[in-house]
């Protein structure tokens, strides 16, 4: 979350500006972000002082941002490799890719690049609660990035949630299963809740409010007393009640303990796919 003593937040170059790319930026706009350029076929308008132009061959001739953040979809990362090419040699590369390796994005950059010229890529993975200042990041960082510029990454990233770092940078694909895409976890157990709502007799508009206040509430309090997620469920279940009855169904080997296994590890292959 935003420190009042920490140093402002630079001038970034952000491209692509989607579901991710516009969380974070709503997070750093709320900050103070330096004097911007964010690259977007879809988004409208943009706060002045920041630019926002539709394509990279429009980036201002005059911008040298002192961060370049990559959030396109991993697939359209290829059309804005040479653009970003010559802002690399100056700036480090926050790329926010599922899947997409340091290496590769480096060996992509350095196909546009003079020789001898090496770019900083750090590979992050945020997750979508950072537009409300909610977010999770976990980065990694190559030996070839300094101090100074893995300092520059968290705090950006830091301004829109909690930040950690691996020293593998394998175990992103795992982060990726497990805070990249959890959020989506989470709301379908909201958008589940709701339905079992509606299908018991319960007004939709009741329904929806329950199923919402629950998830979010459970949040919360996981969040603010700090106290251990299966001691939280404990002070839930009565001994013979209600929870115990549900949680029996939940809890039964081949249910939610397979399903959610199953489902982590179908998106951390899919993220090793998606490497290059
Ligand atoms: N969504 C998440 O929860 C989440 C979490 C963690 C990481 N990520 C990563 O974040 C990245 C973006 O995901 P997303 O869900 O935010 O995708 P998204 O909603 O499709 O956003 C990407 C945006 O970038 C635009 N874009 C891509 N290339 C461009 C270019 N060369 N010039 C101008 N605009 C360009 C896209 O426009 P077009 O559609 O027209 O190309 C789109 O508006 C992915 O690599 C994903 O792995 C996403
Ligand atoms: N959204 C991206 C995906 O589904 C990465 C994590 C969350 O691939």
């Amino acid at each position: 979350m935003a420190d009042a003593q920490a140093t402002p937040l630079p001038s970034i170059l952000l491209i692509g500006c989607g579901k991710m790319g516009g969380a974070m930026l709503e997070g750093w706009l709320a900050e103070g972000l330096a004097p911007s350029v964010v690259v977007d076929r879809h988004r409208d308008t943009l706060p002045a002082p920041h630019r926002l132009v539709r394509d990279v061959a429009d980036l201002p001739a005059d911008f040298r941002p002192a961060l370049i953040v990559l959030a396109m979809k991993p697939q359209k990362v290829a059309a804005a490799i040479a653009a970003v090419a010559p802002l690399a040699t100056h700036a480090p590369v926050l790329s926010v890719l599922a899947g997409r390796t340091v290496g590769g994005l480096t060996d992509a950059l350095r196909a546009h690049m003079p020789p001898g010229a090496h770019p900083v890529i750090i590979r992050s993975m945020p997750n979508t609660p950072a537009a409300v200042g909610e977010g999770m990041t976990v980065s990694y960082a190559p030996p070839c990035a300094s101090a100074a510029q893995r300092a520059l990454c968290d705090r950006v990233l830091s301004a829109v949630g909690q930040t950690a770092w691996v020293t593998h940078e394998d175990d992103i694909n795992v982060v990726t299963a497990i805070s990249g895409s959890g959020p989506a976890y989470v709301f379908l157990l909201a958008e589940l809740l709701e339905q079992a709502g509606i299908e018991g007799g319960l007004p939709p508009a009741l329904a929806r409010q329950i199923a919402r206040q629950t998830v979010s509430g459970a949040g919360v309090l996981m969040q603010r007393s700090g106290i251990d997620a299966d001691e939280l469920r404990r002070n839930v279940t009565s001994p013979g009640g209600t929870t115990q009855q549900a949680l029996s169904v939940l809890m039964a080997p081949d249910a939610w303990p397979a399903t959610l296994h199953a489902a982590v590890r179908a998106a951390t292959e899919r993220a090793h796919e998606l490497a290059s």
